[in-house]
């Protein structure tokens, strides 16, 4: 009988022998790797925290035990000790989330998908327990490498470091790795510890010691016992988390459930905030995985399991332009540089770094620190790219607002992942940027409809020295190029007409604005209302912050502007749009088209458009007619 089959419950794991342990990791790699070549998903991430995750439920008690997980692409192996073995639907309506979800298991907690966030939730966790005296349990945030690049970390480490009496367990998931292998000095002193001398003398000795090991049912007690006496002298040097005052235990190898285990136990005996530094390997024991350079299937669509190649071609057409643009541009304009935060590829700035190796940054997941450092590198006369995706940058507004845009810095924003992108889950949506750049003086907000549009676009958003610019794309492959009939304005006052038709004598006069993607929605949208003799005039902005005069005309002469984006629909563009010509004192109606701004479950972006009521079909019904 197979272990996982065997897993009924936690007790049921919490009584296997280590060979049954082994066997258990070995399956729950197999379910991997068979369930997420089906569906797509965080494949690499997953594989890395077999025995990890293995080692958590045995040691410690969820759900009075909280175990937190940043950014939470690695829970995968947590979900199928918490019952949920059923992935055909992972990530799609109707089956399991990619991350943790409350409606999922009382076994999940943070359901936000931006990274290092982990150790604030498990601070404040540990403090309620505190002040509840509930002095008995433990909270264990689990941390990427990658993750504690991010300055949230730092501020919470900083905090932890003076609660001598919290029961928090943070809890290192070391593999050196973000997509590519993590930078900076953390990465640096990470590999200082994991090479320490202690580190091999703690391995050797206590694999000596547990061959002499107890019975395999109180293996985690024997280990303890066992390896306690020498534990003193194998900890690794002191390392800055030694001297912040939070307990160091290890570097542990992450994938020897006895040393895993042995290090939570003594963690969780611990009584205080204690750090245990596990080393694993991302893509662990899958061959494709492990040889994936770029990012070990960091996050992979779906696969041939036998061979780790895509069944689909390359599903980021839009990142592709950008990335073949950018490279261009570079070769021209010595002052253009590049900046990522530990995304390097999935935003696509590889192509330029392979080329001009010294003009693309990668700060690590640290969206705020780029942002103004990109402030910093146009105050010393670059023009700093800074390619991320739209939902990330929502952490850095502040930088955004009063580095750069206070400064009228030149920084060009490319927003990969704009809009709906449905299935990564509800933190991953890029639908806030639209309506945070309201707020932002001084910049201007780009959204091309088309490959060609985006170049375009980027190119004059490069040309811009006063202030700061964003250009923003969805996630997936391109659509059709739109040409425009015609064109009325220039620069950024610029028009694109996409489709007009003369109605009937006194019907209605309707402009219909189609942003980016929903650009074809908006042509669909007019085709209709004229076949019903209404006037019909269907334009793309291009830039649509701030507002075009010529738009601003177009719309004051329409009985009736309709306006659809890739974005929040309270506080976006139409919104705004509708706000400047009420100043005006227009009389012309704006109906309002995109996201609404309450957090959704897991669907596809077709799913989310029809609930959203963004398809044509839908926009027409809610316009009603002329009648
Ligand atoms: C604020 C934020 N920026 C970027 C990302 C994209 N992202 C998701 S996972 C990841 C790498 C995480 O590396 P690490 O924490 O080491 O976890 P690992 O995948 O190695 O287990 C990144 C950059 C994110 N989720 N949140
Ligand atoms: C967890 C995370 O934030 C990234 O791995 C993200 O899920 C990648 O998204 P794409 O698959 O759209 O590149
Ligand atoms: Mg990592």
């Amino acid at each position: 009988m197979s272990q996982l089959s065997r897993l009924t419950s936690i007790d049921v794991l919490r009584r296997m022998t280590p060979s049954e342990l082994r066997a258990l990791s070995e399956e729950i790699r197999e379910f991997l790797v068979d369930a997420v070549s089906k569906t797509g998903g965080h494949l690499g991430p997953n594989l890395g925290v077999v025995e990890l995750s293995i080692a958590l439920h045995r040691v410690f008690d969820s759900p009075k035990d909280r175990l937190v997980f940043d950014t939470g692409h690695q829970s995968y192996v947590h979900k199928i000790l918490t019952g949920r073995t059923d992935f055909s639907a992972l990530r799609k309506r109707g089956g399991i989330s990619g991350y943790p979800a409350r409606s999922e298991s009382i076994h999940d907690i943070v359901e936000n998908s931006h990274a290092s966030t982990a150790l604030s939730w498990a601070e404040g966790i540990a403090r309620a327990n505190r002040i509840k005296g509930l002095t008995d349990r433990s909270v264990v945030a689990v941390i990427g490498d990658g993750a504690l690049t991010g300055g949230m970390s730092w501020e919470a480490l900083n905090t932890i470091a003076d609660e001598d009496d919290t029961r928090l367990i943070v809890v290192i998931n070391d593999n050196g790795r973000s997509y590519e292998p993590t930078i900076g000095g953390l990465a640096h002193h990470l590999d200082a510890l994991r090479t320490a001398r202690g580190y091999e003398k703690f391995l050797d000795w206590g694999k000596r010691t547990l061959k002499k090991g107890g019975t395999p049912g109180n293996m985690a007690y024997d280990a303890l016992h066992g390896l306690k006496k020498g534990v003193k002298d194998v900890i690794a040097p002191q390392g800055f988390f030694e001297n912040l005052g939070i307990k160091y235990i290890g570097p542990v190898d992450g994938h020897d459930p006895i040393a895993v285990e042995f290090a939570l136990t003594r963690a969780k005996a611990f009584g205080g905030p204690v750090l245990v530094h596990v080393i694993t390997e991302k893509g662990r024991g899958y061959r494709h995985a492990e040889n994936h350079v770029a990012d070990r299937f960091h996050a992979v669509g779906v696969i041939h399991p036998e061979t780790g190649l895509p069944v689909a071609p390359s599903r980021f057409g839009w990142t592709s332009v950008f990335a073949e643009e950018m490279v261009k541009v570079a070769r021209k304009r010595a002052d253009v540089v590049g900046i990522t935060a530990a995304m390097l590829h999935p935003v696509g700035l590889a192509p330029m770094r392979e080329e001009f190796p010294d003009r693309v940054f990668d700060v690590g997941i640290a969206e705020q620190h780029a942002v103004t450092s990109a402030a910093g590198l146009a105050f010393g006369g670059m023009h700093p790219v800074f390619a991320v995706y739209a939902t990330f940058l929502n952490r850095a507004y502040d930088q955004l607002l009063l580095d750069v845009a206070l400064h009228k810095a030149p920084v060009t924003f490319m927003l990969d992942r704009a809009g709906i992108t449905g299935d990564d889950g509800a933190s991953h949506n890029g639908m806030w940027d639209l309506a945070l750049m309201r707020t932002v003086p001084g910049i201007r907000v780009a959204v091309p409809r088309d490959g060609d549009e985006l170049v375009a676009q980027f190119h004059e958003a490069l040309d811009e020295d006063g202030g700061p610019t964003l250009v923003r794309y969805p996630k997936g492959s391109l659509p059709e190029a739109l040409p425009a009939q015609r064109s009325i304005g220039e620069g950024y006052d610029r028009v694109d007409v996409l489709s007009e038709a003369q109605g009937e004598e006194g019907a209605r006069r309707v402009l219909v604005v189609g942003l980016g993607p929903f650009a074809p929605t908006a042509v669909a949208v007019g085709k209709t209302l004229a076949g019903r003799g209404e006037h019909v005039t269907v334009v793309d902005p291009r830039w649509v912050l701030p507002h075009s005069p010529t738009l601003i005309d177009l719309a004051s002469a329409a009985d009736l502007v309709v306006h659809i984006e890739d974005g929040l629909v309270d506080g976006g563009i139409g919104d705004s749009l509708r706000d400047e010509l009420a100043r005006r004192g227009s009389a012309t109606q704006v109906a309002c088209f995109g996201i609404p701004k309450d957090f959704h479950t897991t669907a596809s972006r077709a799913q989310l458009i029809e609930d959203f009521g963004l398809t044509p079909e839908a926009i027409v019904a809610s316009v009603g007619t002329d009648a």
